[in-house]
């Protein structure tokens, strides 16, 4: 399919048909369903069950391309950067006003994932980055989003900011920039921080990441 959807992305509409890595599943149909801001498919495949017998199953995908995103931290203070921002999705799925904490996060769009989340820490917390660490690749939610994402986290202090963050006007983004404690944070985690990228990258800090090392 040539024509883009509106982040610019084109030939989605028959992805998945030339998969053989999995000889339990057979890819038979590909149907785009909606190309408008992503991508929605409809796949057919041919199943192998575990006890032998195959049978035939219909799979929806929702295609917005892989994210990444990153988890700001300051060891000396004990603080962490994060942003909050209206999501339409969770606001009409009960969340009592669609304010969602969450660290810094971004599509890739062309880029790779580490020069996405450095553009896309700098246009939402303000903070030019140096040194990002990769913590680990995650699906978020694979029974129907495609979505991989990328997890970072990197020290900032007043040295890297370089601006007031925000994120981009243009794209209707209009963020809000939040420095917490760590502690503060974590202790939130489940009444006001309920987006699971934050709570994870979060969660790792403590764990085994820079609050657990320092
Ligand atoms: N008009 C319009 N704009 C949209 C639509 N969907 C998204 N946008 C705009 O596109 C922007 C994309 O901003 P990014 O910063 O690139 O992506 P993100 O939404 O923050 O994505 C991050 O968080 C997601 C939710 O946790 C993650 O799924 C994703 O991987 C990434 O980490 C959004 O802020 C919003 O302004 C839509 O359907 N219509
Ligand atoms: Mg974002």
């Amino acid at each position: 399919m040539d024509v883009p959807d509106r982040r610019g992305r084109t030939g989605l509409d028959q992805a998945g048909r030339g998969l053989t890595g999995n000889p339990r599943v057979r890819v038979r149909d590909v149907r785009l369903l909606t190309s408008n801001w992503f991508v929605t498919r409809a796949t057919t495949i041919d199943f192998q069950h575990s006890d032998g017998h195959w049978s035939v199953e219909e799979r929806e995908t929702y295609d917005r391309g892989d994210g990444a995103c990153i988890l700001l931290y300051n060891t000396r203070k004990r603080t962490v950067v994060l942003s909050r921002q209206f999501r339409f999705p969770a606001y009409v799925n009960g969340h009592p006003n669609g304010n969602l904490i969450e660290v810094a996060a971004g599509l890739l769009d062309d880029d790779d994932p580490e020069s996405a989340i450095r553009r896309e820490a700098e246009e939402e917390t303000g903070h030019t980055l140096g040194p990002v660490e990769h913590v680990f690749d995650a699906f978020m939610s694979p029974g129907s989003v495609t979505e991989r994402l990328h997890f970072f986290a990197a020290p900032y202090d007043e040295g890297t900011r370089s601006g007031a963050g925000g994120g981009l006007g243009e794209e209707g983004e209009d963020i809000e920039v939040l420095e917490l404690g760590i502690d503060d944070a974590l202790a939130r985690i489940g009444s006001d921080i309920v987006d699971a990228k934050t709570i994870m990258l979060l969660q790792w800090a403590a764990l085994s990441g820079p609050f657990a090392r320092a």
